[in-house]
């Protein structure tokens, strides 16, 4: 791009930057050198390739969203938690907001995120364990109980059953008197990612499907600023894959949900800023903050050239990233703080709009209170001391970053390609039922593919950690000496015993012919092709149980067994 270009792109950012709102802080370094709120060429100098790169806050949105980067608003603080009941859990709620936590993210428990009640007998021993254990809307209720909904933003991670939980949570809204079309959150109901990766399905594809469609199309047209899919890498990459996989595959998912938005007749203008993404930030600190741009530009230039998006909200690409856990070990568990506090670091440096960080403990079992604290503090000292939030893209421009991003981005088209052949191959007459990378993935799912690459690039990495050309401090390098007594978090089993009770004396006092009507009012629709919401949400308000609505689907639908690979 040629100088002249460069300096009319510097006044376009300009003038966004100074009409956009700054937050009231003091933007110099801690020595005092004031720093401008972004960097780019040297005025007069060309520099090629810088349509790729740009300013921040303008297509294809390399460097951030925002003109004014963290300068207008720092990223999300949200701590994803939850364990034993919702009592419990809106006790840890509470804490996380009045220690500065910018918004709610509910994990569930295993039961919950299967879709069966507390008192299921596969339920049994798991219940509250990993997350909390929710059968109702009288859960959901007390989960958020004296927390606002209309006020925070919250997160909830469940994606098999995410179409009756999110009922509970608008029927909680209810309960609390807000109007439910205000809220704003995230749901995320990313299927496409459990069947390739984290495996929590409850029925097979193409009905799913249906119910996410309609899940999209009642979002779009009754709750504006929900945000119903994150589309998720995380777990994609936590199951082994390369960065540039997990990069791939979860955009690809996203391409997926495009199409499915737009063969439901709906506008991709509209539904599209209700997407939003879910990405790992490992510890190989300069290849995540190029993934992360690199995610930003792709989808930018696929949603406005592939699938025609006009509005730049469309075309971008918000995402939440968590450290990853699997870099964490439970040798010399407190130097966990340590690669925490660098992923996370990679996570800002490349723009993340909101972000959780392990706690020091999640290898041997729930985070401590006490590991909470630290966990939510490492972000707080990025955030506060380090300057890190003073310049948008701080990094860009780096010889090593700039091409470390194309490469990635290279490597992801090189895989939609792949996924794409895949479908073609699946519908030769070009005659998708959903849309082209739709057919891919799917494909994908049936044959295994996905699981093949990914169990590829793990085993890839586990021999090279064996012959030790990959180092893990304390596992298979510089081992020994770092230990200390950790504080574990154990939820009790009676939490269990006092769930099945509280959910068998909620049955006794529900009306059971109304939630009988209601499910098969749910039925109704689910066979005649009617939008599932409004009946899912009556059969909640009749404090039908969440297994109860999921067995129901599960007889309708049948579930789904994945192909053996070996
Ligand atoms: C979009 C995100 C990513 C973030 O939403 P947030 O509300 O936090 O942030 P946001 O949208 O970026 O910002 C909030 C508002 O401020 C505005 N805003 C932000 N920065 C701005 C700036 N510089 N100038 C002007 N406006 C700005 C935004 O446009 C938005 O307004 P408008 O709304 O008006 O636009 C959302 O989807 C989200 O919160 N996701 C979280 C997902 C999550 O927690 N998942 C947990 C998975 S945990 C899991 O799966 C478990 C894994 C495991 O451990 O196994």
């Amino acid at each position: 791009m040629d100088a002249s270009a460069i300096e009319a792109g510097r006044r376009r950012w300009q003038a966004r930057f100074d009409a956009a709102r700054k937050r009231d802080a003091d933007f110099t370094t801690l020595s005092g050198v004031p720093v401008d709120p972004v960097y780019g060429p040297r005025p007069g100098d060309a520099y090629e390739g810088f349509e790729r790169i740009g300013w921040p806050g303008e297509y294809p949105f390399t460097r951030g969203l925002y003109a004014s980067g963290y300068r207008g608003r720092t990223w999300t603080i949200r701590q994803f938690a939850g364990f034993g009941n919702a009592e419990q859990t809106n006790e840890r709620y509470k804490k996380i907001l009045a220690n500065g936590g910018g918004g709610l993210s509910v994990a569930f428990d295993m039961p919950t995120l299967m879709g069966r009640d507390s008192d299921d007998g596969r339920s049994l021993g798991e219940v509250g364990h990993c997350g909390v254990a929710i059968d109702s809307a009288a859960d959901m209720e007390i989960l958020f109980k004296e927390i606002p909904l209309g006020d925070v933003t919250t997160s909830m991670t469940i994606s098999g059953p995410a179409v009756p939980v999110f009922c509970m949570y608008l029927v909680a809204a209810e309960r609390q008197g807000v109007d439910p079309g205000v809220l704003n959150g995230t749901l995320q109901t990313d299927i496409f990612k459990e069947y390739i990766a984290q495996k929590e399905w409850l029925f097979p594809p193409e009905p799913h499907l249906r119910l996410i469609g309609d899940l999209m199309e009642h979002c779009a047209r009754a709750i504006p600023a929900y945000k119903p899919l994150s589309v998720s890498g995380y777990h994609i990459r936590e199951a082994g894959a390369t960065a540039a996989q997990e990069l791939a595959y979860t955009l690809a998912d996203g391409f997926g949900y495009v199409e499915l938005g737009m063969s439901r007749g709906l506008d991709v203008d509209t539904f599209a800023p209700g997407l939003s993404f879910f990405f790992d930030a490992h510890v190989d600190f300069f290849e995540e903050i190029a993934k992360f741009r690199a995610a930003r530009r792709i989808w930018a230039r696929r949603l406005k050239e592939v699938y025609g998006a006009r509005t730049e909200k469309a075309q971008w690409l918000r995402f939440h990233t968590q450290t990853a856990g699997v870099s964490l070990t439970a040798q010399q568990p407190y130097n966990n703080v340590v690669r925490t506090a660098v992923e996370a670091l990679a996570a800002v440096l490349g723009g993340t709009n909101s972000l959780h960080t392990n706690a020091l403990d999640e290898t041997l079992a729930l985070p401590s209170e006490q590991a909470a604290e630290i966990a939510l503090r490492t972000q707080q000292v990025l955030m506060e001391e380090t300057g890190v939030a003073n310049v948008a893209d701080p990094l860009g421009g780096s010889w090593y970053v700039e091409q470390l991003t194309d490469r990635i981005e290279a490597d992801a088209e090189e895989i939609f390609a792949r996924i794409e052949e895949r479908g073609l191959r699946s519908h030769p007459d070009g005659r998708h039922p959903i849309g082209p990378m739709t057919s891919g993935i799917l494909r994908g799912i049936e044959d295994g593919w996905f699981t093949g690459e990914i169990a590829e690039s793990a085993f890839r990495h586990q021999q090279a950690l064996e012959k030790g050309a990959k180092r893990v401090v304390g596992v298979n390098c510089h081992r020994g000496s770092v230990t200390g007594d950790l504080e574990i978090l154990r939820v009790s089993h009676e939490v269990e015993r006092e769930q099945v009770r509280v959910l068998a004396d909620r049955r006794a006092r529900r009306d059971d012919a109304r939630v009988r009507a209601a499910l098969d009012a749910m039925l109704t629709a689910a066979r005649d092709g009617s939008n599932m919401i409004a009946p899912m949400l009556a059969a909640v308000r009749a404090e039908a149980t969440l297994g109860e609505i999921c067995d129901a689907l599960r007889n309708e639908w049948g579930t789904y067994t994945e192909p053996a690979g070996f």
